[in-house]
């Protein structure tokens, strides 16, 4: 099996400066630093109310680092204007809304599928590989293929909170359920991707799913570098996800 890739989401970063205003902590800085780290990208969500990462630490992201950028954004009109002028690797298309804590659900993208493909397009055509988060739903996966992604990221949020809350039987379905999507998604002709929620104590089970190429870590991570530094906590990470694939 070829080696997993860690995307290491910056948001929270950026969740610290802003709340006292001001420079620092710099998310630019710290996706410099988990690339020098090993981290095999960078994710950045610009999210519509812009709460963690704002329009010039995207550019600024873009311009600095020398691994793919995967800009996370909600599938708005404004949204593609910006994330097209950056020019990132991918798009993740993620589903906003202004009131939830973090991204609660996947994205609908049957029931939207029309909008999606003429929103996708231009990318494509840009040169960006296309993601859409959505939750491991066949319907979802189907519809993923059909409206002209590339990549698909499986939302882990629903099994890492099963996982901390000690259900075992419904972390253990949605574990199926996240598996099974995979090799739908596979054999759809879909790269696979997973990230929302991971962790040291449940990223071993997803990691080990073999379709998938890419897990996106971000929360953790960034909450973890406060007591052992990013580079030890992403080097943790690494270490865990390769025992995962055997390597
Ligand atoms: C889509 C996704 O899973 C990440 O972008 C993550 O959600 C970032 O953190 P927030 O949800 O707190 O913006
Ligand atoms: N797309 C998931 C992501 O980028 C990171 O999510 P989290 O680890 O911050 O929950």
């Amino acid at each position: 099996m070829d080696r997993l890739r860690l995307g290491v989401n910056i948001d929270h970063v950026a969740t610290i400066r802003n709340a006292r205003g001001g420079d620092n902590p710099d998310p630019v800085r710290a996706a410099l630093l988990a690339q020098s780290a090993g981290a095999d990208g960078i994710t950045a969500h610009l999210r519509e109310d812009r709460r963690h990462v704002r329009d010039a630490d995207m550019k600024a992201i873009a311009e600095a680092i020398d691994i793919p950028l995967n800009f996370e954004m909600a599938a708005t009109e404004e949204m593609q204007r910006i994330a097209l002028a950056t020019k990132p690797h991918a798009v993740c298309l993620v589903p906003e809304r202004r009131e939830e804590r973090t991204t609660e659900g996947g994205l609908e993208v049957a029931g939207d599928a029309d909008r999606l493909t003429a929103y996708i397009a231009p990318f494509t055509e840009a040169g960006a590989r296309v993601s859409l988060f959505v939750a491991p739903d066949p319907r979802q996966i189907e519809a993923s293929a059909r409206v002209g992604a590339a990549v698909i990221e499986l939302h882990t949020g629903a099994y890492c909170d099963a996982v901390a809350e000690g259900r075992t039987e419904e972390a253990a379905a949605e574990l199926e359920r996240l598996t099974a999507a995979a090799a739908q998604a596979h054999d759809l002709g879909l790269e696979v991707h997973a990230g929302h929620g991971l962790a040291y104590d449940n990223v071993t089970p997803i990691a080990a799913i073999p379709q998938v190429v890419e897990l996106n870590i971000g929360h953790f991570l960034i909450g973890e570098a406060v007591f052992r530094g990013l580079p030890a906590a992403l080097a943790e990470m690494r270490r865990l996800m390769d025992l995962a694939r055997g390597a």
